[in-house]
């Protein structure tokens, strides 16, 4: 978008994401955030990484930058290498790359915007061509907090999560609502799924996210 600030990927681009591989005491996974410019990424993972929030003037990702954060699941260090991408059109073909290393991907829109919405099939369309057949995908509605600007139903958001049959939530990278839940719904799942011994039951994102949900009793999910 014309007239905007760019923030830099810095050297990231050269390096590459992690394999789900245990490394030191703790598994590390790759977790792309994506979804059309000005939904909130950056934000997202900031408030995730760092706990604030960055007001003011929107800066936008120029191709890649990443994060590391490690998180606790079941007692376990597991290591998310974070990779937030820009949402520009030109910088599609750098993003592309990075698919495929992905074990996990945050699907952003933002609530107030219809385009952002309307724009999550082509991601997916993306997502089905580039990325890992098994990639976890997570779709969320951001800038839940902006309820008077709201231009997506929540409803709306849940359906087409479901017709893809992905996990569905709101969230705010400005009040911080659902945005640690979203990272460990996918680190346990990742984890789970590295750990996973022959015929034991799969672990349910779904059913977590919709169990953690209850205890909050603000969003919907698919
Ligand atoms: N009210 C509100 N504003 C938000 C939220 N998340 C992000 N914003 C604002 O939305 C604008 C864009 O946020 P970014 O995080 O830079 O968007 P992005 O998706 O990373 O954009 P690209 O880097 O171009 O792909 C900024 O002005 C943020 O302050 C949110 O949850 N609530």
């Amino acid at each position: 978008m014309p007239g905007r600030q760019q923030r830099a990927g810095g050297y990231a681009e050269l390096v590459r994401l992690g394999d789900g591989t245990r490394q030191g005491d703790g598994a590390s996974f790759g977790v792309m955030l994506l979804g059309d410019s000005g939904v909130g990424k950056s934000c997202f993972l900031s408030r995730f990484k760092d706990g604030a929030f960055l007001s003011g003037t929107f800066i936008a990702t120029v191709g890649i930058d990443f994060r590391n954060k490690v998180v606790a699941v079941d007692g376990v260090k597991v290591k998310l290498q974070i990779w937030d991408t820009a949402g520009q059109e030109r910088f599609r073909s750098v993003t592309h790359a990075y698919y495929r290393d992905a074990q996990a991907l945050l699907l952003l829109y933002d609530i107030t915007s219809k385009i952002s919405f309307d724009n999550i099939r082509a991601w997916l369309s993306e997502i089905h061509e580039y990325a890992q057949k098994d990639v976890v995908i997570m779709l969320l509605g951001n800038k839940a907090d902006m309820s008077g600007e709201r231009a997506v139903r929540t409803e709306d958001g849940a359906s087409l999560a479901r017709e893809y049959g992905v996990p569905f939530m709101e969230t705010s990278a400005k009040t911080g609502l659902n945005v640690e839940l979203a990272f460990l719904a996918v680190a346990k799942e990742l984890k789970q799924r590295a750990v996973q011994a022959p015929g034991e039951p799969r672990f349910q994102i779904h059913d977590y996210v919709e169990s953690q949900r209850s205890k909050s009793s603000c969003c919907a999910f698919a």
